[in-house]
């Protein structure tokens, strides 16, 4: 699904309205849903409606109207003169009957249910003055809230908190998800959020383009490896992971099996002479190889079979796996490059880069999490410190011409053609030690099957957070690549493949 920036949305609603459907129309669309979702949650007593003076004002007072008419006890509260209001909101003040009650926090009172009618896709400065105390009252007063569109003071297209804002029960939005639906901090305020219909057809993306997307099977489902039925274990590919020394082979392991659960067809785990006995003794359907350093890791990829590589878990930080690095990028192999493979370049990113333009590969994923992204993105970042995660991911994808991965909640993977989405599926128990290695081996065992770099990103981080669903609180990385079959199991179904 298509994720608008408000920018976006705002053409959205002008070519709707160039397309015959007034903007009067679209807002008592909006402002009935809304006041469906209300009654959804406050079955009786009072309800209060917060209106600001733009058209996130106009739909509360459709909503406060709709629900009058259906016999909730409702008030209006409204931020600035009623004579002030303008265009579509003027009208749906019009159509209120009821009193409209000035700005004053003492006059809240108890009610079953908010609706947060404050600021929507138009808030553009931080909130102050008789604002700020209202959404600070709405806090306060701790009655559920639903806000129109966006929880006050919550930015649409960043997901920031500007300055206050209010943490709803649930939000009701128009037509496509706003980024701030899925990223932090805005997704913790937003509540539950419901998508609704106002007579906008799908037939505006194609003027908009949009570039942003939800992280869903649906986004993917195009590219889902499904072994053929006279297909052949190399036909599924050969994934390489480079394992570190001796004390530090578990990430490689860990990373290795969770390629070949996802459906490589072979994994090997490269390993230096000190680690062999230990890797040999851990792995049974992975295989071991020895490999000490680039020379070694070269040869290895003259055989053409090997298509993807894993180089980063446990690998060590320094000028051997930088140059480990660059071999593979070099070899052009489908390749992730995860934790000490990105700090090994800490120190200067640009080579990193550099070497990867050269290449031309269009297959490379760098799966940073903050602090890695830091490392390598420093200039980019104190240039511009104020971009939203979203919007530095697409500029670090731009930077490195690589799929750029940024872990954490909310994870943003981004192509450097600009395309990018927003996961929310992960939970928080997801965040432990050892759980990035399982994602970078996921992704390298799609990788394996061909599944183009960007889809292939996307589709691990949304199988990862399955998989942490699925195994549930107190999970260990170890759970993952075992509760693997049961997310492919699922999404089997869900594309009707026969099996
Ligand atoms: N377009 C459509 O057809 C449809 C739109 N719909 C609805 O309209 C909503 C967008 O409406 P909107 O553009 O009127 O802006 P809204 O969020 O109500 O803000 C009002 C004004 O507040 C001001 N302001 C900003 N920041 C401020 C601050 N910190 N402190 C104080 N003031 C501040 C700023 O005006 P300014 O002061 O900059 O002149 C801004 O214009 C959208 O979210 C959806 O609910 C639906 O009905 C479907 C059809
Ligand atoms: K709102």
């Amino acid at each position: 699904m298509e994720i608008l920036t408000t920018g976006e949305m705002e053409q959205a609603d002008r070519l709707a309205i160039a397309g015959g459907t007034s903007g009067f129309a679209l807002m008592l669309r909006a402002g009935q849903a809304v006041a469906d979702t209300a009654a959804d949650l406050a079955e009786e007593g009072s309800i209060l409606v917060v209106a600001g003076c733009g058209n996130n004002g106009g739909d509360g007072f459709v909503a406060a109207t709709e629900l009058a008419a259906r016999g909730y006890d409702v008030s209006v509260i409204l931020m600035c003169e009623r004579s002030s209001l303008k265009g579509d909101a003027a009208l749906a003040a019009k159509g209120w009957k009821g009193p409209v009650l000035p700005c004053d926090l003492s006059t809240l009172g108890s009610p079953a249910l908010i609706i947060d009618a404050l600021f929507g896709a138009g808030l553009n400065r931080p909130v102050m003055g008789d604002a700020r105390a209202m959404i600070e009252a709405i806090i306060a007063n701790g009655a559920p809230v639903l806000s129109i569109d966006l929880p006050s003071g919550i930015n649409g297209t960043t997901g920031a908190i500007m300055g206050a804002a209010i943490r709803a029960t649930e939000t009701v939005t128009f037509f496509r998800r706003k980024p701030a639906h899925l990223l932090l901090p805005g997704r913790i305020f937003c509540g539950r959020v419901r998508v609704a219909d106002i007579g906008i057809t799908d037939a505006v993306l194609h003027k908009i383009r949009p570039i942003t997307f939800e992280n869903i099977p649906d986004y993917w489902q195009s590219v889902f490896p499904v072994p053929p039925i006279d297909g052949h274990k190399y036909a599924r590919g050969h994934a390489v992971v480079v394992s570190g020394n001796l004390t530090s082979t578990g990430a490689a392991r860990l990373s290795a099996r969770s390629a070949l659960r996802m459906g490589a067809g072979l994994v090997s785990v490269l390993s230096p002479d000190d680690a062999l006995g230990a890797n040999a003794a851990a792995l049974t359907a992975v295989m071991v190889r020895r490999m000490n350093d680039a020379a070694g890791l070269a040869e290895i990829l003259e055989d053409r079979r090997i298509n993807a590589c894993v180089i980063g878990p446990g690998a060590g930080i320094g000028e051997e796996t930088r140059a480990l690095v660059t071999t593979a990028i070099a070899a052009k192999r489908a390749l992730v490059l995860d934790a000490d493979a990105l700090t090994s370049f800490a120190d200067a990113p640009g080579r990193l880069f550099e070497t990867i333009k050269q290449s031309g590969s269009a297959d490379i994923i760098l799966t940073p999490h903050e602090g890695e992204f830091h490392r390598l993105f420093s200039e980019m970042i104190e240039k511009h410190p104020l971009r939203s995660k979203l919007e530095r991911v697409r500029a670090a994808a731009e930077r490195s011409e690589a799929v750029v991965l940024l872990k954490g909640p909310g994870t943003v993977v981004a192509s450097p053609d600009g395309r990018a989405t927003i996961a929310a599926n992960a939970p928080p128990w997801l965040a432990t030690a050892g759980s990035g290695d399982v994602l970078s081996g996921m992704i390298g065992g799609l990788l394996a099957q061909r599944v183009p770099a960007f889809e292939a990103a996307c589709m691990g981080v949304w199988m990862h957070g399955e998989t942490g669903l699925e195994a549930g609180p107190g999970l260990i990385a170890e759970d993952l690549p075992e509760v693997l079959p049961a997310v492919l199991r699922r999404l089997y179904d869900r594309f009707g493949v026969d099996y």
